[in-house]
């Protein structure tokens, strides 16, 4: 991240806590739904082994993410903020019988072809998906609790890439067992739930103006990630 960017009007008047969270949700322009390889996965355009590309790298991000979580639990002090946050180690590891969205992750790489151990072993992971998915798990650890929690707020436009798969999917991809896609039906309501705190968390932390162009700065590394693990993939699956 370009910390002399921070600096370019660092006497600027802070945005009021609408104007911020509108610039944060402006950045939606530059969401993964936009990279060319999701145009083509939502067209349709992608074959089985394409698609079968994308399950198995996106499957190292998802089993990340808990460890991810789990980084920003271990940073934080704050016992009300981990209260909430422990939730999302839950839905993605599962508890008792609810099985998690790895889980349902790893269902989803059987209904387009992928045997367990096959998505488990990572063998099918690129050097540049793991990398960027390392890159987010460090900053995590690295960072204050809010940054990391900044910088999750991608999630504020993930309920549309996901209503874009239910949707498209099944009159494009007819060979996938629509079951399959379950994964992308639980996450609406959880995206929903985690970006209402996050961005609590955020608008709350983030209070001058230097503050918050630094809470952009963050929103564009996280975009960066999931835009150059699509790069990766676009690569290995021409
Ligand atoms: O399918 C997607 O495009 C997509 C994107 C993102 C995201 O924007 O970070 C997440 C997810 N899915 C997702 O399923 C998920 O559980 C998730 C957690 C997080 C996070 O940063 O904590 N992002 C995302």
């Amino acid at each position: 991240m370009n910390a002399v960017l921070t600096q370019l009007e660092p006497d600027a008047a802070a945005w009021t806590r609408e104007e911020f969270e509108a610039r944060l949700r402006g950045k939606g322009e530059r969401y993964h739904i936009f990279h060319p390889f999701n145009v083509k996965m939502n067209s349709g355009l992608l074959e089985p082994s394409q698609l079968r590309g994308w399950v198995a790298n996106r499957f190292y991000y998802q089993i990340n993410i808990p460890n991810k979580d789990g980084a920003i639990i271990a940073n934080c002090p704050d016992r009300e903020t981990r209260r909430k946050w422990v939730l999302r180690l839950l839905d993605h590891d599962g508890w008792e019988d609810n099985s998690g969205g790895i889980e349902a992750w790893s269902r989803l790489g059987e209904a387009v072809g992928i045997p367990r151990e096959e998505l488990w072993s990572l063998r099918h992971v690129v050097p540049a998906v793991r990398f960027a998915v390392d890159a987010y798990v460090n900053f995590a650890r690295q960072s204050p609790w809010q940054e990391a929690v900044c910088s999750s707020l991608t999630e504020m436009f993930a309920p549309k890439i996901h209503k874009e798969r239910l949707a498209n999917w099944p009159q494009h991809y007819d060979w996938i067992d629509p079951e399959g896609l379950h994964y992308f039906r639980s996450r609406i309501s959880l995206a929903e739930r985690d970006v209402e705190h996050g961005l609590q968390v955020t608008l709350d932390y983030f209070h001058t103006r230097a503050q918050q162009e630094r809470a952009l700065q963050i929103l564009q590394f996280k975009l960066d990630v999931l835009w150059s693990m699509m790069d990766a993939i676009e690569r290995a699956y021409p």
